[in-house]
């Protein structure tokens, strides 16, 4: 009777998640090593199973229901891969000796690397092998999709790639001293495609936790701390939660502010963040994102006033100057009332703006060939049309 019941409700829970769309991921073998590594750290059984969802990939589902306030996830401090493993680690002395003293960005992509490089060895292999082994941010991007960006966000990406490069060569030498670590080249094992993955790995998956300054580290702040199983938590930008390391006992929690129906996908909110934003950092765009926006380049914006105006030119930089650029726009695009006139002929101008970013962007999806690529860039150029 016992097994028949269990039966009937494995059954039911199957159907309701097949047509929710997702897929339990809970017998993927790293899963499993995972859920047990965390178990040996002192992680609690919690109520959130990995899962693949149609919309958003791979995240957490609750198994029940979830009221506002419940709390979603406490992970042990044991469990939080931070500046301090860092130190503590082999690692430690090579960098408490370097000087300049490297940022906390570098010790954790260093860390990071080297972990991954011993494999079985490593007392974070169960974490590190569910890692993606490559991200979707604008820096793993053919140089040649970047350029079909619209103008203000290539800007941005190609920025992005610059920092990159420049983070990777200006620690050469520091990387070079940790030879006496390993037979093979670190030069090797340090490459750029290797601190790309793990630049990527701490940037889309860390969470806020303050360290205080040490003197082996440079000033940048060391506020980062990669959490196995917790950075599964996929974002939305309209939900609430608090999070935040509790000192008392010594987790990591996050609590929901929004309630969930069992079989859910649980969110976490990376911020308020647009969508320009959440690709450049994230790799992904937000559909309904409240924050989204429309960048709109001086060129452009300079094309659609008047070209008879000869004071055009003066009266922007005034405008710039002053910050009145963004705030007047602001006020006629959130509604506030500026003057009749004045709002018609914003809201055309706009209206016109945005009509010809749609056709740019048209022809920059007409360019997207590449079949490998093309599902991801479609929907991400897509987002950015500016009717979206
Ligand atoms: C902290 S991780 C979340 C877990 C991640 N989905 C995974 O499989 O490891 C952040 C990454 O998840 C993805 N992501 C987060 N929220 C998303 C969303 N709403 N839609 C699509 N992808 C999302 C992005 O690739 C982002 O860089």
């Amino acid at each position: 009777m016992k097994s028949k019941g269990r039966t009937g409700r494995r059954r039911k829970r199957k159907l309701m998640e097949v047509s929710a769309g997702l897929v339990n991921q809970s017998c993927d073998i790293r899963y499993i090593q995972l859920r047990k590594w965390l178990k040996n750290r002192g992680f609690l059984d919690s109520q959130l199973r990995m899962a693949h969802f149609p919309d958003t990939g791979r995240g957490l589902m609750t198994t029940r229901l979830l009221q506002p306030e419940d709390l979603i996830i406490s992970l042990p401090e044991s469990c939080l891969l931070t500046t301090e493993t860092v130190l503590k680690s082999y690692l430690g002395d090579f960098i408490r000796k370097w000087c300049p003293p490297i940022s906390p960005l570098l010790a954790l992509c260093t860390f990071l690397i080297t972990e991954r490089y011993a494999g079985d060895q490593s007392p974070w292999k169960p974490y590190i092998d569910v890692l993606p082994s490559s991200y979707d941010c604008p820096v793993y991007w053919e140089p040649e999709i970047v350029t079909l960006l619209p103008e203000p966000i290539r800007q941005r990406a190609v920025q992005q790639r610059t920092i990159l490069q420049e983070f990777y060569s200006s620690h050469l030498s520091f990387v070079r001293s940790l030879q006496p670590l390993y037979q093979e080249n670190m030069e090797n094992i340090l490459s750029y495609d290797a601190v790309r993955w793990a630049w990527c790995t701490v940037n889309t998956r860390t969470v806020y936790m303050k360290h205080a300054k040490r003197d082996c580290f440079s000033s940048e702040p060391d506020v980062y701390a990669l959490a196995p199983f917790l950075d599964l938590l996929n974002h939305s930008p309209g939900v609430q939660v608090d999070a935040a390391f509790n000192e008392e006992v010594r987790c990591y929690e996050i609590r929901t502010k929004v309630p969930y129906r069992k079989y859910d996908q649980v969110f976490i909110c990376y911020g308020h963040h647009d969508n320009q934003r959440l690709l450049l950092e994230y790799g992904f765009v937000a559909s309904n994102n409240p924050h989204r926006s429309v960048y709109v380049t001086r060129d452009v914006m300079l094309q659609f006033l008047s070209s008879t105006d000869k004071q055009l030119q003066k009266k922007w930089s005034l405008l710039k100057e002053h910050e009145f650029l963004d705030t007047y726009w602001k006020k006629v695009l959130l509604g506030s009332f500026v003057s009749e006139s004045k709002e018609q002929s914003c809201m055309e101008l706009v209206r016109k703006i945005c009509q010809q970013l749609l056709e740019q962007t048209s022809q920059a999806l007409q360019k997207v060939r590449c079949p490998a690529s093309s599902n991801t860039l479609l929907s991400l150029i897509d987002h950015f049309h500016p009717s979206s």
